[in-house]
């Protein structure tokens, strides 16, 4: 657990002294109204406080702009209305095309893209996961969507035209298999028409050339109870309605269900919903290979299901003889049985008779069930037979989707799973629900804020630690081992006998008090138990919770740990899912349930971009000023066959080896030692050298308002404000064509210099650049070059080519002064401009 230190002042500045200082500072910023919403990096927002940080949001949310970047995270607003253009096919293709997606306006696309390019660039963990969170209603499943029609859109944009027939079939089948997973597994709930009652995990496969070739569909967590139970004014699971609403007269009658009819598991069916299209769902079934006759089937036990509620028990005069049924009762039973294939007679033993193997010998009991007993029995069967249901689909669609393994390399994984749920009433599902998400919350922390610090501290970086939560011990109280309410549950269902509540409730106290995260509603008549959850406290009645359950999640936890994470946080502005409508308590309390605010200040104070010694020697070695020595040193000891002790001496120092070759290239280029730790008098510092990996500030995002405003100021006035003056380049220089064509090269380099780079790395890769036109003749640079600051060059409209130095993003390299016309901009584009204007 890393040290928690939050200040680094000096002693003698007061506490209150800072606190004034510190809400100056968030008055300051909140004063320049007009600019707010301009934020569109939360990290950017200075100081971070849950006030500026909600206020930037809500302003961007006004002016219609719903996605902003946070740290490592992206926050997604959801509109509550069709925004024009947010998702056309013209907008998927400019973040696909962009130079650095990561310019353009926060997206979604921006995510998918970057998890894109990361498949691409091979680099280790090569598989991706964007995961989706929010609360019900928040948009993870429009996101999920939005996010498959990108891939496929992307994959289908680079293959040949007998490619672009496969991309479209396995693009058309995953997309058909979201009716068909809606229909089964959502449901009208209070919070969202079309709530997913269930966890999805969706790879998609890419083969070698990254286009994709194939799809996997993973379930989890589906809230089974529903079947058999519906809160008030909510509704069973929308296949349900499609049948008793869309079905033919005939298939009425073949499935038993009379127009009019009453089933006490369907409520709310005279509310129609646009979710009742039951043609959508089987045309989609078709697609995917389900045919009508098996279709025929499948609506024939959900009609089974929906009679098997209407079963009724009442109490036997005589209490050794099972309980009896109410004539109606007799018939739906029936009716059920008939409908699921399963004896009238089997079906009521199984309903009614409990069996007993106990003894030495194994003896079997048969002992009838009280009418509580039968009705708990009939809800499980129901929910067995539908989780099974849904789950053969599952299978189906996969292997619809799904192809060998030999045919692709790697996957883009998109978790959608529902959030963090906390209701008046929370059984089972919730509990598993929260489970899910703490998990999910653990990962999170693992791998952005955990991992951070930790990383800086490995790296011998004094790092002023934020205090975080961290989830363990609620985990511990749900699923560790050998005591927690998980092995509780088991143990309670694996006695088959009838559970007391009440005594299960002491049993959980007993055995899990010393963990602070466990407490009770002691005003509550029901059995209880409270779990403190990151997110808050949830209340859970212990009735009809102890059922056997399985939380497939451990599974989908090493597929995860295994990829590379992205995370988009959906967030619902208002509960009463408005347009236009920003509530900021509600929005405040999901931007703290997923962790967004501390992410953004370590995010935004840190150092996020790390470079290993290895890829930075191999990319800047040539910025060494002992580089050509150094270079003929290794080949000698290259061919030096003898000196095998030496090469081995040399690979156990190598990591030192590496660290002086990196010292020796940043203190050339910046003219400062990189091995001081950044912290303490050193806060301006934004690069350090760790012990494996080289640190870099994020700069960039600080510079730019700044830096565009020099430039802009510099085009009007002196043209000598954008140059240092340690800079060997003139102020400005007017190039005369000749000298443009003669800076080919240098275009060409630039355009082949690594563009997604941004910051201090950009300014080397610049100087390598530079270092090698050098090389070859191409240009003249003095010495000191290394040492001004270059980090763009620009080309001006008027034919001229000019070197800024300092301040300046190479971002303004990268506009042509036809924006319009060439939608991929950069030098080497600039140059063909110029180009044209040549006398033939
Ligand atoms: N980006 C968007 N643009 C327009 N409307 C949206 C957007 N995102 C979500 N919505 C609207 O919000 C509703 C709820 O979204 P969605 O069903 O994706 O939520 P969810 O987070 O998946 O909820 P649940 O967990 O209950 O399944 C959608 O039906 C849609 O009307």
């Amino acid at each position: 657990m890393p040290e928690q230190v939050n200040c680094q002042k000096e002693d003698s500045v007061t506490q209150s002294d800072l606190n004034e200082s510190y809400e100056e500072e968030v008055r300051a910023f909140l004063s320049d109204e007009e600019k707010l919403h301009l934020f569109d990096d939360l990290t950017k927002v200075n100081p971070v406080t849950t006030t500026t940080v909600l206020k930037c949001l809500q302003a961007r949310y006004n002016v219609n702009l719903f996605y902003t970047n946070a740290g490592c995270s992206l926050v997604a607003l959801n509109p509550f209305q069709p925004i024009s253009c947010l998702y056309s096919p013209e907008l998927m293709r400019e973040y696909h095309v962009a130079v650095r997606p990561q310019d353009l306006k926060p997206h979604i696309y921006t995510v998918a893209e970057e998890a894109y390019r990361n498949v691409q660039s091979q680099m280790d963990p090569m598989n991706q996961s964007i995961i989706v969170s929010g609360e019900s209603g928040a948009g993870k499943t429009w996101t999920s969507r939005c996010l498959m029609k990108f891939y496929a859109s992307v994959a289908a944009s680079v293959t040949s035209s007998k490619g672009n027939e496969a991309v479209e079939r396995i693009e058309k089948r995953v997309l058909d298999s979201n009716p068909i997973m809606e229909a089964f597994g959502n449901a009208c709930t209070l919070r969202n028409n079309n709530s997913s009652r269930f966890g999805k995990y969706i790879q998609l496969h890419l083969d070698r050339f990254h286009h994709l070739s194939s799809a996997s569909i993973q379930t989890f967590l589906l809230e089974k109870t529903r079947v058999a139970y519906q809160a008030p004014s909510e509704r069973n699971f929308h296949i349900f309605y499609q049948i008793t609403k869309g079905a033919t007269a005939e298939e009425r009658q073949e499935w038993n269900l009379p127009e009019g009819a009453d089933y006490r598991w369907l409520p709310n069916s005279e509310r129609n919903l646009e979710e009742d299209c039951f043609e959508v769902t089987r045309d989609a079934m078709l697609h995917l290979g389900i045919d009508c006759s098996t279709q025929n089937n499948i609506f024939k036990v959900l009609s089974g299901l929906l009679h098997l509620g209407n079963v009724q028990f009442s109490n036997p005069l005589d209490e050794s003889q099972p309980c009896e049924l109410e004539d109606e009762a007799k018939d739906s039973v029936k009716t059920a049985g008939d409908l699921l294939k399963i004896p009238v007679e089997m079906l009521l033993e199984s309903l009614r008779i409990r069996t007993i193997t106990a003894g030495k010998q194994q003896q079997v009991f048969k002992k009838p069930c009280s009418r509580t007993e039968c009705d708990t029995r009939r809800d499980c069967l129901a929910k067995l037979i539908y989780a099974k249901l849904f789950e053969w689909l599952v299978l189906v669609i996969n292997e619809s989707i799904y192809a060998d393994t030999s045919l692709w390399t790697s996957f883009i994984g998109l978790l959608d799973v529902y959030g963090f749920e906390a209701f008046p009433e929370n059984n089972l599902e919730q509990l598993c629900i929260n489970y899910a998400n703490e998990k999910l919350q653990q990962h999170f922390v693992a791998h952005y804020l955990k991992a951070q610090q930790e990383e800086y501290a490995s790296e011998g970086l004094q790092w002023s630690f934020i205090n975080y939560q961290d989830n363990q011990s609620c985990l511990d109280l749900i699923e560790g081992s050998p005591l927690s309410i998980f092995s509780l549950l088991n143990e309670e269902c694996r006695l088959n006998r009838s559970s007391n509540p009440d005594l299960f409730q002491t049993r959980i106290e007993k055995a899990l008090s010393d963990n602070q995260c466990l407490s009770r509603d002691k005003f509550s008549k029901k059995p209880n138990f409270i779990v403190s959850h990151y997110a808050g406290k949830v209340c859970y009645q212990l009735a009809a919770m102890v059922e056997k359950n399985k939380s497939s999640l451990e599974n989908l936890m090493h597929i995860l740990n295994s990829t590379k994470p992205h995370y988009i946080r959906c967030i619902k502005p208002n509960a009463d899912c408005k347009a236009m409508t920003f509530r900021k308590e509600e929005v405040l309390s999901q931007l703290q349930a997923c962790g967004i605010v501390e992410a953004i200040t370590i995010s935004a104070a840190g150092f996020p971009i790390r470079i290993s010694f290895q890829s930075f020697t191999d990319r800047y070695e040539i910025l060494r000023k002992s580089h050509r020595s150094s270079k003929k040193s290794t080949c000698d000891e290259n061919n030096d066959n003898t000196a095998k002790k030496k090469e081995e001496t040399a690979a156990v120092d190598d990591s030192k080896a590496s660290r002086s070759v990196v010292v020796e290239i940043l203190e050339n280029v910046t003219g400062q030692t990189a091995t001081e730790p950044a912290g303490k008098g050193s806060e301006s510092t934004s690069v350090y050298c760790g012990k494996t990996k080289v640190f870099m500030a994020n700069s960039v995002a600080k510079m730019a308002a700044l830096a565009a405003a020099e430039l802009d100021e510099g085009d009007e006035k002196a043209p000598s404000s954008a140059t240092s003056a340690k800079s060997p380049c003139p102020p400005e220089t007017a190039w005369p064509l000749r000298a443009i064509i003669q800076f080919w090269p240098l275009g060409l380099v630039l355009s082949a210099a690594p563009v997604t780079v941004v910051g201090f790395r950009r300014e080397l890769s610049l100087l390598a650049c530079l270092k090698v036109l050098q090389g070859i003749g191409c240009c003249k640079m003095e010495g000191s070059i290394l040492g001004c600051g270059i980090t763009s060059v620009r080309a001006l409209p008027q034919g001229s080519v000019r070197f800024h130095c300092k301040k300046s993003p190479l971002h303004y390299a990268d506009v042509s002064p036809h924006t319009t016309a060439y939608s991929i901009t950069g030098f080497n584009q600039i140059l063909l401009d110029k180009k044209e204007l040549l006398p033939t």
